[in-house]
């Protein structure tokens, strides 16, 4: 469970987030809001990226501010552009590295490599330039080297924003598919229909925090 208990957050004088308070424990939660609302900011709260002002974030227990080590490895977390991400030239690299941070041993990392590689059909590309990749195959790419190091939660800030058809549709059903809780950042209202649960952040503050056949409409009011 990710907590939030009284959360703000300000990047100087300039305040982004308000006195948030949620749990966190759903299969498919979805954030959504206008720009600059402070979706990103959440978001990043979660694995430590970013720490609150005020108020306290912990998952499983372990505080983001004290405990970040052990936060970050239970929270794995996608951005929106995966060249920042991706640091290796050759994919099978850029998918060990997260893995040798962790300390595991080498028949482990190749393990675990072959297993992702297989499950997203990219066996062939496994000695292939990194940079030399698709759009879908580098986000593809990048999280497989976030889901090698098994978290529990995975965050994802607008993964699909820069993808074509296909592709938003493809790491769509990657995201379905997959057994951790993940708490998806998106301005693709199509993807999350039938997701458990959908927070709207409106102006750093939580506006409405329900079912997606619930907070989709307030939301497009909202905006209308
Ligand atoms: N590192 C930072 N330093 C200063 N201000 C920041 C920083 N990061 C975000 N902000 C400000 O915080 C506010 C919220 O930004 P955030 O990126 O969280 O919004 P967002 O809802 O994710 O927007 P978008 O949909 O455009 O990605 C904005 O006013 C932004 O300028």
């Amino acid at each position: 469970m990710i907590d939030l208990k009284n959360v703000s957050l300000s990047f100087g004088d300039h305040p982004v987030l308000h006195n948030i308070s949620l749990s966190l424990s759903e299969r498919r939660i979805a954030v959504i809001g206008a720009n600059g609302s402070g979706k990103s900011s959440f978001a990043r709260l979660l694995n430590g990226l970013a720490l609150p002002t005020s108020g306290t974030v912990s998952v499983d227990g372990f505080d983001t501010k004290k405990q970040g080590k052990d936060v970050r490895g239970r929270v794995g977390f996608v951005f929106q552009n995966p060249d920042n991400q991706i640091v290796f030239p050759v994919v099978e690299e850029d998918l060990a590295f997260g893995m040798k941070n962790l300390g595991l041993d080498k028949a482990t990392i190749a393990t675990r490599t072959t297993e992702i590689l297989e499950r997203y059909d990219m066996q062939h590309l496994r000695e292939h330039p990194a940079h030399l990749l698709s759009g879908g195959q580098k986000q593809l790419l990048a999280i497989s080297g976030v889901l090698v190091m098994a978290p529990a939660y995975v965050v994802l800030d607008e993964p699909t924003t820069l993808l074509d058809l296909r592709n938003k549709r493809r790491i769509a059903r990657v995201l379905n598919a997959l057994d951790q809780t993940i708490i998806h950042v998106t301005h693709d209202l199509d993807q999350i229909a039938d997701y458990d649960r959908v927070i709207v952040i409106d102006e750093g503050r939580v506006a409405c925090d329900a079912t997606p056949a619930k907070a989709i409409p307030f939301y497009q009011e909202l905006m209308a």
